[in-house]
């Protein structure tokens, strides 16, 4: 599934976040958002998973223009997308029921209902695939330990698993590492890698730029209210096209 976001434009209380920002992400690649805090980095994933509609601008999934569809067919798309955000929340369940999560929040109610009755008889549904996340992120074998017993990092890693579990067509992902040692870092990136190579699109905002690095395809950089720059990783590590990226990069701009 192919996103595009076109001239977006968003703000609160009047005051613009930023404006005529344009960007895609397509199936198999890693989109890195860079820029300093409070630029508007989780504002846009949050855009782009059709959590707010946009002041400006349009939201394509596939074509489509997101925010002219009715209701049902958003949510369709909706359902498509994973998110992890900056903060992990799980509730007060085993951690395999955390990572199962997202499975039945993607069904429709008629599917859920069958999912229940078929709880009764069976297995759970998507039990698999929950435990296929959970062993990508590396606590398959936690799966029957309470959620709320966890490390910090660990429940960071629960949190992206469940969005995993379910094949999301494409990730948003709002610094999903920035409370994580290097270990749990590295587990983390694997993951990312992994999901891009089964065909996800993933954008990540992150203001570590040696992550952006490690794992983008692309690199966009977020800086005064525009997106002032996107291309390949290489060229806007090595060769930027505006004096302020590699001013951002080098940490010579101050915010
Ligand atoms: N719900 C909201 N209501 C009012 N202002 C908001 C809201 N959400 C964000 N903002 C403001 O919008 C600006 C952008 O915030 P945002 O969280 O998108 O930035 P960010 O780049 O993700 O920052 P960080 O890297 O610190 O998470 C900030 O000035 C923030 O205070």
């Amino acid at each position: 599934m192919t996103l595009e976001a076109h001239s977006l434009g968003h703000g609160y209380g009047g005051e613009d976040v930023f404006e005529s920002l344009s960007l895609s992400v397509s199936p198999g690649e890693v989109v890195a958002i860079i820029g300093p805090s409070g630029v508007g980095k989780s504002t846009l994933l949050r855009l782009l998973a059709l959590f707010d509609r946009p002041d400006e601008g349009t939201i394509t999934y596939d074509g489509d223009s997101v925010w002219q569809l009715p209701k049902q067919r958003r949510l369709e798309y909706r359902r498509r997308i994973g998110m992890v955000f900056q903060e992990a929340s799980l509730f007060d369940a085993s951690v395999r029921r955390n990572a199962t999560y997202g499975l039945r929040v993607r069904q429709s109610w008629g599917d859920r209902l069958r999912h229940e009755l078929a709880r009764l008889v069976s297995r759970p549904n998507g039990t698999s695939a929950a435990l296929e996340a959970l062993r990508t992120v590396g606590l398959a074998d936690n799966a029957d330990q309470d959620a709320a017993s966890l490390s910090g990092g660990e429940k960071q890693r629960v949190a992206f698993a469940r969005a995993l579990a379910y094949e999301p067509d494409v990730l948003l992902l709002d610094e999903p590492t920035s409370d994580l040692d290097p270990r749990n870092t590295a587990v983390i990136e694997d993951a990312i890698q992994q999901a891009r190579n089964r065909g996800i699109g993933v954008a990540i905002a992150t203001h570590d730029m040696h992550q952006a690095e490690r794992i983008a395809d692309r690199v966009a950089v977020l800086l005064d209210n525009e997106l002032i720059e996107i291309g390949s990783t290489e060229i806007v590590f090595d060769d930027p096209t505006d004096d302020r990226t590699r001013k951002f990069i080098d940490g010579e701009l101050v915010y």
